[in-house]
């Protein structure tokens, strides 16, 4: 892990890279989704057959790619009790959550009897992304909870979920579960930066939606901000972040135990740990070869660590909010005596967690908060996944008669002022 100390106080050039993560994200990779995204839009189902029997099962057919209804209820008979109370505690406090969120239409008369307003309405379809991992071996049916309930409170009619296929052309009977409880319409096995594509512009077998969902891998990342515009999208959810600020109350097997729960995710996640007690680094770099050993994806816990592992020495707490704010991680994690205090101090993360006894991963499954979150440093400016990601606001105006012979005069004032005399007339028209 690389180390970096903080002695001469503010450096941003010592932290450069990690600020500007995303800017120096491989162009190449943006290119080679933008062709996939491409043979997509000409191909379709074509297209997706090809990428899927190279990357995920080779003997893929199309007729495996919509998951039968008989599939589903399979699953559901098959799964065990415990494993659907967890999937319903899990949607229970993922619903309440979001519930708060729900946002109403408003309507205001001014005195001359014009009505104003602002009308909310959920978007017709949605596209939901759930990672299913390199050959489908590791699907996170977590996310699948996270993507659709919200969009069903926000009151989504079609929810369309894609992920991808394991090795035999089969997927999880967990996601499928999952996906019965929070109301998902169809399932479709696909993944990666095409199953995005033809979320996006359709295919024979699937239909476009007008919202695209979910978190994913760098292929997945990149697709959905290339389509966004097109469709709208949630926000850049890729590989997983975490930064904690730890003092010295902070044990350091526990930070080694949530840094390598995000590291497990992907090869590029990133872990940071910042730190105002230097024998904490020691003790927290000896603790994650401790249990890097016996961890099942250890190979992918070692390469995020040693690309994107971070541990930085910093002089005090508010110079380690500094830090937190530049690289505005996914997830940030105050481990300090004081974590409410610090809480002011933090202006950029996409989810917050305090104190001892809040490991991240309590957010990843049972809070109730979204564990969608921005990443790459895009917390600055975007959120979690909500209600609000399925919902559009159209403007209402109603003018009375009185109303247009007020304003009238001063609309066609400021049309001509623009040179738009089409828009003075047909304001001045109905008053002259
Ligand atoms: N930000 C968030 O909110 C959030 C939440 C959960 C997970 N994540 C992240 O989501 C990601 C999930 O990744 P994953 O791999 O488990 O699942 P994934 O479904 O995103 O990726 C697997 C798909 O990518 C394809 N793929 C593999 N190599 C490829 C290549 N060279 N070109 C094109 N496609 C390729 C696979 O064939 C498969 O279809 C992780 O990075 C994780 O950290 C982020
Ligand atoms: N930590 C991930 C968000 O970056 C979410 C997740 C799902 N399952 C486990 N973790
Ligand atoms: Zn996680």
């Amino acid at each position: 892990m690389r180390e970096i100390k903080l002695t001469q106080g503010r450096d941003i050039e010592l932290i450069k890279d990690l600020v500007r993560r995303f800017q120096v994200t491989d162009r190449s990779l943006e290119k080679k989704v933008e062709e996939i995204l491409e043979d997509v839009k000409k191909r379709g189902d074509e297209a997706l057959l090809a990428y899927t029997r190279e990357f995920d099962c080779p003997s893929f057919t199309l007729e495996q790619l919509k998951v039968e209804e008989e599939a589903i209820e399979a699953a559901i008979t098959n799964c065990e009790a415990e494993f659907v109370e967890t999937l319903k505690l899990a949607a229970k406090n993922i619903r309440a959550f979001h519930e708060k969120q729900l946002p109403k239409s408003w309507f205001i008369t001014r005195e001359d009897g014009t009505i104003m307003g602002q009308m909310v309405r959920a978007v017709g379809s949605a596209g939901l992304y759930c990672p299913g991992g390199k050959g489908g071996t590791t699907p996170l049916v977590s996310t699948v909870l996270m993507n659709a309930i919200p969009a069903k409170i926000a009151g989504v009619e079609r929810l369309a979920m894609v992920t991808p296929p394991d090795e035999k052309g089969g997927i999880s009977p967990y996601l499928m579960v999952a996906a019965k409880i929070a109301g998902v319409d169809e399932i479709y096995k696909v993944g990666s930066a095409w199953a995005i594509a033809a979320l996006a512009y359709g295919s024979d077998s699937i239909d476009p939606v007008d919202v695209i969902v979910g978190p994913g891998n760098i292929f997945v990342t990149l697709a959905k901000k290339l389509v966004s515009g097109l469709v709208g999208i949630d926000m850049i959810a890729g590989p997983s972040e975490v930064l904690i600020i730890a003092d010295s109350s902070a044990n350091p097997e526990l930070i080694a135990a949530d840094l390598l729960s995000q590291a497990e995710h992907d090869p590029m996640a990133m872990c940071c740990l910042v730190t105002t007690d230097e024998s904490l680094l020691a003790s927290v770099k000896s603790c994650l070869e401790e249990q890097l050993r016996d961890l099942p994806r250890k190979e992918i816990c070692r390469e995020s660590l040693k690309s994107n592992g971070v541990l930085i020495l910093v002089h005090d707490l508010i110079e380690a909010a500094w830090v937190s704010n530049e690289i505005a991680p996914e997830h940030l994690e105050l481990y300090v005596e004081e974590p409410w205090e610090l809480l002011t101090q933090i202006k950029n993360a996409g989810a917050i967690f305090l104190g001892a006894n809040t490991p991240e991963s309590v957010g990843d499954y049972i809070a109730g908060p979204n564990h969608v979150l921005p990443t790459m440093g895009t917390a600055r400016f975007s959120s979690a996944l909500s209600v609000d990601t399925f919902l559009k606001r159209s403007s209402v105006i109603s003018y009375s008669r009185s109303a247009l012979l007020k304003d009238g005069p001063h609309v066609a004032r400021l049309a001509r002022a623009e040179g738009l005399e089409a828009h003075a007339r047909s304001v001045l028209k109905r008053i002259e």
